[in-house]
């Protein structure tokens, strides 16, 4: 195997401030490696650097791309082609060259050629035509490509195909779950016939099931195109079953590359687990719901029952956790439950001091009188892009504090939220564009917490984090609880995270509460639905295993079934 790509020496700062440093990497012809780092690592710029299209920071150091080109149509292959006839039938002669992205402009046409054949998935973004249909979506990444066969709409099929997302077709992109966008995002990358792809994160928020179907999906393209990967994830098994090398950046630097199941264990190391002690008892019930059903009219899916008739307590200083797969309804209830969604019929009472409140009466002298005291932590937060990080945690919240008191609760909740002190400290200044993903989703979490919420309700809050961060994110959580006494709401598709915060966990599916109680228990029983339909992808050869594994289509089928898409343009009955 010819090397591909050959990282020397690179090093990228921000005003002096280095992020990435001394990094020599090589990645070959074919080759899948696996980038694991704690949160603010310097993943993702590495990322972005190799992608080519931007500017990113100061870099110095050499960034080669080593291929075989056609002088005549451009044409950009793996270095092993070089003195072959070009793969487009051209009749040329594919000639070996050496494209530095450090040294070479950003809009040099050598390095164009070269990232024409680089595809990126980038984490948390889903980059599609909301409004447009699938289809259109694969037709409109041909035409940006210049494709101009007479073929087009069957290329735009076979790539549909490729991705198991036939059966979609023509739904609207945004409709779509989390994982199909992500699988509709990998074949608008394909188009462009990548000779690698870069995938950030590309699983972070998607429930065990579909990023095990996105998962398989990449891999199945990488094998039959045998194209090179870099993936990030903060799932150690990700890089397991996916890369065939892994490497460990840490505050910038490789600090080891080597076999996954090595650099996985040697990353874990520092994981210790959880050691701060549940309570037995907690006080009197703080939320009661009671037969809470919503129901959503949706163009295409007419009505769409997301909540139904489920009744739950939680009590006082308890963590409780939702939990289910794409589209079971989750989401909805927290936003029911801080009253942002109206419930269809149903009840939500929720405790201030003596006094129970009743969520389903809009207006400051009824449900008002309790959401000032709770807090949510939404799956699609937003910080304000003009302020500062100290801004977005005391005047954009309206919280009128003396500077320096805002300064202290600002530490306090970034130290809550997984930064050390000497961290938070020092981003309070920096602009939201200057921190990472997992960086500024905690932002957005210590932005909850600033408000001193009784109740705080928290959708997948640890979605962008690795293990360390997440134990860390684990023990302040444990902690608060015990010196403040908050009651925390979970929905998470980290069953690890569950198992370890959580004092009871609810499993929904369908709308409905199938079960609740420890845990450890109703992780198991959503484990097991999940194994029941699970087709596992060997990385060395691409096969399907599993005897029992069922068919992607019939998956398909029964998210259909559950109504396993989101219409944000749906309106409430
Ligand atoms: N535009 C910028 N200006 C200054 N510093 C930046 C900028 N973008 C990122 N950084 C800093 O660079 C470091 C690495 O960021 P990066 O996004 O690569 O982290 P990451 O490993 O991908 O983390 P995560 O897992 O949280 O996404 C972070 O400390 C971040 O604060
Ligand atoms: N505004 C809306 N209009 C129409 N249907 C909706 C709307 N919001 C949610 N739904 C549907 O309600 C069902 C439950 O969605 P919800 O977002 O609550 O599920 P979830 O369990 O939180 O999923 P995820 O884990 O993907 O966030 C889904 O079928 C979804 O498509």
């Amino acid at each position: 195997m010819s090397a591909f790509i050959e990282v020397k020496n690179l090093s990228v700062d921000f005003d002096g401030k280095a992020v990435l440093k001394n990094i020599n990497l090589t990645v070959n012809e074919g080759e899948v490696i696996g980038i694991l780092g704690k949160s603010g690592a310097g993943k993702t710029i590495l990322m972005h650097i190799l992608r080519g299209t931007e500017n990113v920071g100061h870099a110095t150091g050499e960034v080669l791309y080593h291929i075989a080109k056609c002088d005549g149509c451009h044409r950009v292959e793996f270095p092993g082609f070089a003195g072959k006839k070009c793969t487009c039938g051209c009749g040329d002669v594919l000639k070996p060259y050496t494209v530095d992205f450090v040294q070479c402009g950003l809009y040099d046409e050598e390095r164009k050629d070269v990232t024409k054949r680089v595809s990126i998935m980038i984490q948390r973004t889903f980059a599609l035509y909301g409004d447009d249909s699938v289809l259109t979506n694969i037709l409109n990444a041909l035409t940006e490509v210049g494709y101009q066969g007479t073929d087009t709409v069957k290329k735009a099929a076979d790539l549909l195909e490729e991705v198991n997302m036939s059966h979609r077709m023509i739904h609207i992109a945004r409709e779509l779950s989390g994982g199909e966008k992500q699988r509709v995002v990998l074949a608008r990358q394909l188009v462009k016939e990548p000779l690698i792809l870069l995938a950030d994160e590309p699983t972070g928020t998607l429930d065990p099931m579909n990023a095990d179907l996105v998962h398989q999906v990449i891999m199945d393209a990488v094998k039959t195109r045998n194209m090179s990967m870099i993936i990030t994830s903060h799932w150690p098994d990700v890089i397991l079953e996916l890369a065939h090398k892994a490497v460990l950046l840490d505050n910038g630097e490789i600090v080891d590359t080597g076999d996954p199941q090595e650099i996985v264990g040697k990353f874990m190391k520092n994981y210790t687990g959880i050691d701060v002690k549940k309570p037995n008892e907690f006080g009197e019930p703080i939320i009661k719901v009671e037969n809470l059903t919503k129901k959503f009219v949706s163009v295409d899916r007419g009505v769409v029952k997301a909540v139904e008739n489920i009744s739950f307590d939680v009590y006082e200083r308890e963590i409780f956790g939702l939990i289910g797969l794409s589209g079971a309804g989750k989401t909805t209830t927290s936003k029911m439950l801080i009253g942002t969604v109206p419930p269809t019929s149903g009840s939500i009472n929720v405790r201030i001091g003596e006094e129970w409140v009743d969520m389903t009466v809009p207006g400051v002298d009824h449900k008002g009188r309790a959401t000032k005291y709770m807090g949510i932590l939404y799956q699609e937060y937003s910080l304000y892009p003009h302020s500062c990080i100290i801004e977005n945690l005391t005047e954009s919240i309206s919280l009128d504090l003396p500077y320096e008191l805002g300064v202290r609760k600002a530490i306090q909740a970034l130290k809550i939220a997984g930064f050390s002190e000497a961290v938070a400290k020092g981003i309070l200044e920096k602009q939201t564009s200057e921190l990472s993903e997992g960086e500024r989703h905690r932002v957005a979490m210590a932005q909850v917490l600033m408000k001193e919420p009784l109740i705080v309700i928290m959708d997948e809050p640890t979605g962008t984090m690795d293990p360390l961060t997440r134990a860390a994110v684990t023990h302040s959580i444990l902690n608060a609880r015990e010196k403040l006494g908050e009651t925390f709401i979970i929905v998470s598709h980290d069953m690890d995270f569950v198992q370890e915060v959580c004092d009871r966990a609810a499993f929904m599916k369908n709308g409905k509460i199938v079960s609740t109680g420890n845990p450890k228990d109703i992780v198991a029983q959503l484990l097991s639905e999940k194994t029941t339909g699970k087709k596992k992808t060997d990385k060395n050869n691409g096969d399907k295993k599993g005897p029992d594994g069922i068919d992607l289509d019939d998956l398909s089928e029964k998210d259909e079934a559950k109504g396993d898409v989101k219409t944000d343009g749906g309106c409430c009955i």
